[in-house]
């Protein structure tokens, strides 16, 4: 692990690292915020998976989370959202690709070798910073759009992996979506019920999540028709699945609104992770 960069930052310390990563075959960038508490001991953990076109970067300067983080006493770590590099399979759409890896393995070519985004994230960054941090065994999941949908599906997937779950405008019913058939079936192929594993309201309507769950939703989000966040409130409703869904009137897809709501999610995940 290479450090790239470290600032103290209200009390404590936001890092930009980067590692040769095994599941995605190229270096990957990552970034961590460590609180001030974790000079104490080890602290609870949040994830926070990003968007569409975003590096680790976007939501580590734009949505305000460290101020919280500190209050709380949480890690926060931003992975990137693909593969990246030279000889990684890109495509010149802004979703698919690079910067659009939609948290999965794919199967299929140019993007199995290096689209492994849902291993990287579930398991190889997750034993790395395990290991090279003062983090407890407590982790929490959260992130925006295409990383709502990240965040969503793999507390899913992964039982046990993750104590707490909240979305910011997340893409919740991608096989139904132009965010998400596109990428699904470039990714995974044509079969679509490899996608079914990938999608949070077919996910929670099959699986079913533990515990509950904060999504936030703009309700002048630009993108509102690609997100379907009505289909992942029926099936909330059907399963009766506990969550908290606010529709938050005049605010649209952007880091704005992500970075106005940034301490609720926080003050949500620091309540279930402490015990
Ligand atoms: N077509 C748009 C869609 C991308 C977009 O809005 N991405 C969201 C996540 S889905 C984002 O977080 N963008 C980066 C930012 O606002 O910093 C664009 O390329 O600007």
């Amino acid at each position: 692990m290479k450090t790239i960069s470290e600032n103290r930052c209200f009390g404590g310390m936001q890092g930009v690292y980067s590692h040769e990563s095994e599941a995605c075959g190229c270096e990957m960038t990552f970034a961590v915020y460590m609180p001030p508490q974790a000079q104490d001991g080890p602290v609870p953990c949040l994830w926070y998976l990003s968007g569409l076109t975003c590096t680790h970067e976007n939501a580590m300067i734009k949505a305000g989370l460290q101020a919280h983080a500190a209050e709380f006493g949480l890690a926060l770590v931003f992975p990137d959202t693909s593969p990246r590099g030279e000889g990684v399979a890109n495509d010149e759409a802004y979703d698919l690709g690079q910067g659009a890896g939609f948290y999965v393995n794919a199967t299929e070519t140019p993007w199995a070798p290096h689209f492994q985004m849902e291993s990287y994230v579930a398991s190889e960054l997750r034993d790395l910073v395990t290991e090279n941090f003062a983090i407890s065994v407590h982790h929490g999941i959260t992130g925006h759009s295409m990383g709502g949908h990240g965040a969503l599906t793999l507390a899913m997937k992964y039982p046990g992996h993750y104590q707490s779950l909240s979305a910011f405008a997340p893409i919740a019913n991608p096989t139904q979506s132009d965010w998400g058939r596109k990428q699904l079936g470039a990714y995974l192929g044509g079969d679509e019920s490899a996608w079914t594993a990938h999608d949070a309201t077919l996910l929670l309507k099959d699986k079913g999540w533990s515990g509950d769950i904060l999504v936030d939703q703009g309700a002048d989000d630009q993108f509102y028709d690609l997100l379907k966040p009505g289909a992942l409130v029926a099936a909330l409703t059907e399963t009766k699945t506990a969550h908290s869904y606010r529709l938050q009137e005049g605010y649209d897809h952007s880091y704005y609104f992500v970075s106005t709501f940034a301490r609720d999610h926080i003050a949500w995940h620091a309540a279930r992770l402490k015990g």
